[in-house]
């Protein structure tokens, strides 16, 4: 197992370019079992989600070639209808395939993806949404089976914002007979991402991007070739990254616009952030001021973001109250932060950063993918050697994090274990 070593205490300086988005890659590729024959995506991270939704689409029947950036899918040859447990459960979002498997062949069986660190995560929104779309849903010896000779349209009102639930009616509904209106949707501009893709496709859907998409449904849909959105949560990571050792870096390929509520927040902390021909310039100030978050879905701040932004309070002035209302347990990061020697409280969903004048690097241990970027970020403000462990969870969603580091100056190695 790879373990990384991080000198803190370096400004960092310099360019880094974002990859592609992992949470928009992924239902991306699964959306390609809609569209029988060759569909090319560009701009896709090295990651392993990548790879395993890679895995989980071949395992279908699809043949997959990837060329640097670019994966070539031909979903012509899908002919199994199941997803197996030892697949879903090391990636949540390989359940999506469940419902273009439904659309396209008129049955499915995948097994439930169970929780993970961060929380439950039930899947019962998706289940909800397609019965109403007519499925047949049974669950037993922990998977999922799904019948319907072909999906009908309907109005589904979402009880709570639920992105892979918007996702997967989304593509569920881009062929079925009718109309589907799907009310209170998430609005991450990843299901903006799906959206463009779909109608690339030949689905007819409207609205994504808003709380009501309306998705008229296409006989069939057809192979095209698509480049993904950049990723939001890597840009973030990387400005706060710049904010937290007092650097100065520029990023590209970014999209400004899709972090608004980070920007915002960021900016009354007293990090200077300026765009420029779609360049992002980050620099720290010497005196950051801790603010209040409160996690929400998009446009609020995003929780993919919350344990990176707490690891910035940590060393800011003043206190800071951080609230989770997201996920059930997404706070795992706190107690390793604690051993940098931050200040930090939890009550319930709400943790209270007070910051302190240093860091210092400590052995820590990473509990799930964000919680890894925020003792990443801890490391680099800390002085000293910090040794981070079980790194697997950060290949999970960060192409080249310490390569893209070391460019801006960071001493970071990742050694074997
Ligand atoms: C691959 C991907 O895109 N992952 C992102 C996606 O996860 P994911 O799509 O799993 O997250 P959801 O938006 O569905 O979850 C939001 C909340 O709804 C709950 N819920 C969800 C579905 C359901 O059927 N029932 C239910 O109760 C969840 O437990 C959670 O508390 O959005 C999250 C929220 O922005 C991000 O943190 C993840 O990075
Ligand atoms: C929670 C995340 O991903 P996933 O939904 O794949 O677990 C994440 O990207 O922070």
């Amino acid at each position: 197992m790879d373990k990384l070593i991080i000198n803190g205490g370096k400004k960092l300086k310099g360019e880094v370019q974002i990859s592609g988005s992992k949470n928009a890659a992924l239902p991306i590729f699964v959306s390609t079992i809609l569209a029988p024959g060759l569909n090319t995506i560009g701009n896709v991270p090295f990651l392993r989600d990548i790879n395993t939704t890679i895995k989980v689409l071949e395992s279908l029947g699809a043949d997959v070639e990837g060329n640097g950036n670019i994966v070539k899918i031909n979903t012509a040859g899908i002919n199994s209808h199941e997803a197996t447990y030892d697949l879903v459960k090391t990636m949540r979002a390989s359940v999506l395939v469940l419902g273009p498997l439904l659309a396209r062949f008129g049955k499915a069986r995948v097994s439930l993806p169970g929780g993970c660190a961060i929380g439950a995560r039930p899947i019962n929104l998706h289940l909800k949404g397609l019965q109403a779309l007519g499925a047949e849903i049974t669950l037993e010896h922990g998977y999922v089976e799904a019948k319907a000779k072909r999906l009908k349209g309907a109005r589904i009102n979402f009880d709570i914002s639920t992105v892979g639930g918007t996702e997967h009616l989304m593509m569920a509904a881009a062929t079925a007979k009718g109309e589907t209106i799907l009310e209170n949707a998430a609005r991450e501009p990843e299901i903006v991402d799906l959206g463009l893709i779909l109608n690339r496709m030949g689905a007819k859907i409207e609205g994504a991007g808003t709380d009501t998409i309306k998705i008229q449904g296409v006989s069939e849909l057809s192979p095209v070739n698509y480049s993904v959105m950049p990723d939001r949560i890597e840009a973030g990571t990387f400005m706060i990254a710049s904010a937290i050792t007092g650097g100065d870096i520029k990023i590209h390929g970014m999209k400004l616009e899709h972090l608004d509520a980070l920007v915002f927040k960021l900016q009354d902390a007293g990090v200077e952030i300026t765009s420029r021909d779609n360049v992002v310039r980050v620099k720290g100030s010497k005196k950051m001021r801790g603010v209040n978050i409160k996690t929400r879905p998009y446009p609020g701040f995003p929780t993919d973001m919350q344990a990176q932004f707490m690891a910035l309070m940590c060393v800011a002035e003043g206190a800071s109250v951080i609230s989770e209302n997201i996920f059930e347990n997404r706070f795992m990061h706190v107690s390793e932060l604690l051993r940098f020697g931050a200040d930090i409280t939890v009550e319930g969903s709400t943790a209270t950063v007070k910051g302190v004048k240093k860091l210092s690097g400590a052995p820590v241990m990473a509990t799930d993918l964000r919680a890894s970027a925020s003792l990443i970020l801890g490391g680099l403000a800390a002085e000293g050697t910090t040794e981070i462990t079980r790194i697997y969870h950060l290949d999970r969603g960060y192409e080249s994090i310490e390569k893209k580091l070391v460019g801006l100056g960071a001493d970071i190695v990742r050694v074997k274990e």
